[in-house]
């Protein structure tokens, strides 16, 4: 059994926090979504840049280094996927979140489970509820639900399909993004052999990942609703394709006080977002920046997020170890983070600090 599996298994969820609202049928939105009076609108700020844009074609380090350490979150083109791909990736989550509310509960997350349809776990650190569902994939997870989901084998095999290329094309792509990432801070240690490519298949300690798709419906309210709460990701990375419906934001990490910055899509980019685990493995030195989603009154969002994590069992820690900078977090496992994770959120990080 997969150790993200058994640590859900040790920490199971609420039922109230696992079955969506059945936003469809929803006209006005109900006081368990009303998250805050309207905020104010903020004029754009004059002196804040533009998230950086990398081109995985042409990488140039330093600007790579400087969106990891300053940003936490940058744009990626010419990744190599295949503009074919990510639009039958979006096809399929709308064919799957369009579907009866009836349906889609049939594959309901059970409460001490990861994968299949349900509420993100996140939700039960907040006393609102969020106006969003998802859809989690996980190893062979993905058959079994899709089957529930469509009888018809010609819907459930479209779109298996479908997802297993996604998440092969994912799994190549963040394995080259995590080496490049470190790779800018110097990282060729040998603790990180296990971003070599496993050509053969054979090897047992690859990375380990989670496939969360996401679907925003649309709000008739957007300023009173959240669509995902603040949150940093628990991976090393996670790759997030969001089709060209803006929504995501991410906290200003060059500012004290916090606000919100868009990060919109750009033609056929991808959005990576450095997770805790990244920050641990530079000593701190990159960014897991908060981020959260907002809801619009038009348009249904669907994003598919990747998060990878170190292989299983594999023993992480700050790799930057001179002596002008100790190392402020201790070692640990995907495992542990994820469980500290699951019970003090966004807290987490810091029981790890030396
Ligand atoms: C591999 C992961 C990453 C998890 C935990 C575990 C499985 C589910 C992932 C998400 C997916 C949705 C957002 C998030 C914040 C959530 O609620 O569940 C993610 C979380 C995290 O990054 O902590
Ligand atoms: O849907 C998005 O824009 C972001 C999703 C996200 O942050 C997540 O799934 O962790
Ligand atoms: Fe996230």
């Amino acid at each position: 059994m997969s150790s993200v599996t058994q640590l859900f298994k040790n920490n199971p969820v609420n039922r109230d926090r696992i079955i969506p609202l059945d936003f469809t049928n929803t006209k006005t939105l109900p006081d368990s979504h009303v998250w805050s009076e309207p905020e104010p609108v903020l004029e754009p700020e004059p002196t804040i840049r533009p998230i950086p844009i990398i081109s995985l074609s042409n990488p140039e380090q330093v600007l790579l280094r400087h969106a990891c350490e300053e940003w936490g979150v940058f744009h990626i083109t010419d990744h190599g996927i295949p503009h074919s791909l990510l639009q039958n990736v979006g096809c399929q989550m709308k064919k799957l979140f369009s579907l009866p509310m009836h349906r889609k509960i049939l594959a309901i997350r059970s409460p001490d489970e990861s994968t299949g349809y349900g509420v993100a776990r996140i939700s039960m650190f907040y006393d609102k509820l969020m106006w969003s569902e998802g859809f989690s994939v996980m190893g062979s997870s993905l058959q079994r639900h899709a089957k529930i989901l469509w009888p018809d084998p010609d819907d459930h095999t479209d779109f298996c399909n479908v997802m297993e290329e996604y998440q092969k094309e994912m799994g190549d792509l963040s394995h080259r993004l995590v080496s490049m990432v470190m790779g800018t801070i110097g990282l060729t240690h040998e603790e990180l052999r296990w971003l070599e490519p496993d050509i053969a298949g054979t090897r047992t300690d690859s990375i380990q990942s989670f496939l969360q798709l996401n679907s925003y419906p649309v709000c008739s309210d957007p300023h009173l609703a959240m669509g995902l709460a603040p949150h940093t990701d628990s991976s090393l990375l996670t790759i997030l394709y969001q089709g060209n419906i803006s929504g995501l934001e991410i906290q200003n990490p060059q500012e004290e006080e916090s606000r919100w910055i868009g990060v919109d899509p750009i033609e056929d980019g991808l959005v990576v977002i450095m997770g805790d685990l990244s920050h641990i493995i530079s000593n701190g030195r990159f960014k897991s920046t908060m981020h959260r989603v907002v809801v619009n009154k038009t348009h249904h969002r669907v994003t598919a997020a990747y998060f990878s994590g170190p292989p299983k069992n594999l023993q992480i820690g700050p790799l930057i170890n001179d002596k002008d900078h100790p190392p402020i977090y201790r070692r640990l496992i995907w495992e542990e983070y994820l469980a500290a994770k699951a019970t003090h959120f966004n807290k987490a990080l810091t029981l790890f600090r030396c």
